[in-house]
């Protein structure tokens, strides 16, 4: 049974969690056929608050650590929404501490998922705009569920911010330069059907074949030698990644001069604003 292959990580926000006693990050060890399941669970939305990109960091570092994991599928646990992509709250009314301690964490997670030696694939399970389509274009493979509600795009121009280079590099990866230029700069949010045309995502699926499609393109994935598919990863990434890592603390002091300027606090605000008056 597909089933059988799949071992269960749970990444979940601290305040979530029930009693200070369990782990945060659960990395059981019962599965034999090495493949893990990253479910981010930080409801309402999946943000990527301080705490679940740092969650998702160390856990991923005891994947990779762990040799009898080769491959991880990532996926949410929140009904409808894979990520709402980066917490807004982290980035409004902080200090330039905070701030800057937010962005390494943004930056150590990229760095994590798009060189990690394991195959990722993203079981992309609800709406996935910004931070959250980022995450998914660092996996090896995409399967999006087609549900026209699951829009997937970097939508950064629409909250008033700009996608930093590297999150545009990996897009431009992904979908070419032209593609990626007239997303970025209109903050497009692709539909399923839109989003496989565009090559956003490599399958749509109907829901509940998420998950299994997930891992028959697993099996196919594992079936090549480790070695050889993680030099390859390599050699087609690291240079986009190497890119970051020689501006790492550049990148952090661009983000903060960005972030700090009145008029970016303000446009943030209004965005969040907006998402809370949503309801009322
Ligand atoms: C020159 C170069 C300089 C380089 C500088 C770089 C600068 C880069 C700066 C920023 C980069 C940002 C990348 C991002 O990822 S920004 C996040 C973008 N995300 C979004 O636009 C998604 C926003 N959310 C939604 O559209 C919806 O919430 C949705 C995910 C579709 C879910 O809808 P629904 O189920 O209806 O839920 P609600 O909208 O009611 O939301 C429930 C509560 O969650 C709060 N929320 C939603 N999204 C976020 C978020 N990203 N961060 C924090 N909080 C969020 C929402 O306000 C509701 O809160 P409350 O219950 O209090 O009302």
């Amino acid at each position: 049974m597909a089933q059988d292959l799949v071992d269960g990580l749970l990444i979940k926000a601290r305040s979530h969690l029930p009693p200070p006693s369990e782990p945060l990050g659960k990395l059981s060890k019962r599965d034999r056929k090495g493949v893990a399941v990253i479910k981010l669970k930080n409801p309402p939305v999946n943000s990527l608050s301080l705490e679940v990109l740092t969650e998702f960091v160390i856990s991923l570092e005891k994947l990779e650590n762990d040799k009898t994991f080769r491959g991880v599928i990532v996926t949410s646990d929140c009904p409808g929404i894979f990520s709402a992509g980066l917490d807004l709250t982290e980035m409004c009314g902080k200090s330039q501490a905070h701030y800057a301690e937010f962005w390494r964490a943004v930056q150590e997670l990229w760095l994590r998922l798009y060189l990690s030696n394991l195959v990722l694939i993203a079981a992309i399970n609800g709406v996935s705009p910004a931070g959250g389509c980022l995450i998914s274009l660092t996996c090896d493979y995409r399967v999006l569920a087609d549900n026209p509600k699951y829009n997937i795009g970097l939508n950064e121009t629409l909250l008033g911010v700009v996608a930093p280079s590297w999150f545009k590099d990996t897009l431009v990866n992904t979908v070419g330069h032209r593609t990626a230029e007239r997303a970025l700069q209109l903050g497009l949010l692709f539909p399923p059907a839109e989003a496989l045309r565009v090559g956003m995502v490599d399958q749509v699926v109907p829901e509940d074949q998420v998950h299994s499609t997930a891992l028959s393109v697993m099996a196919q994935w594992l079936a090549v030698p480790d070695h050889a598919r993680q030099l390859t990863k390599s050699l087609m990434r690291k240079p986009t990644a190497d890119r970051l890592v020689k501006q790492r603390d550049a990148d952090i002091q661009y983000f903060l001069q960005f972030v700090s300027r009145d008029s970016i606090q303000k446009s943030l605000r209004m965005y969040l604003d907006k998402l809370r008056q949503k309801k009322g």
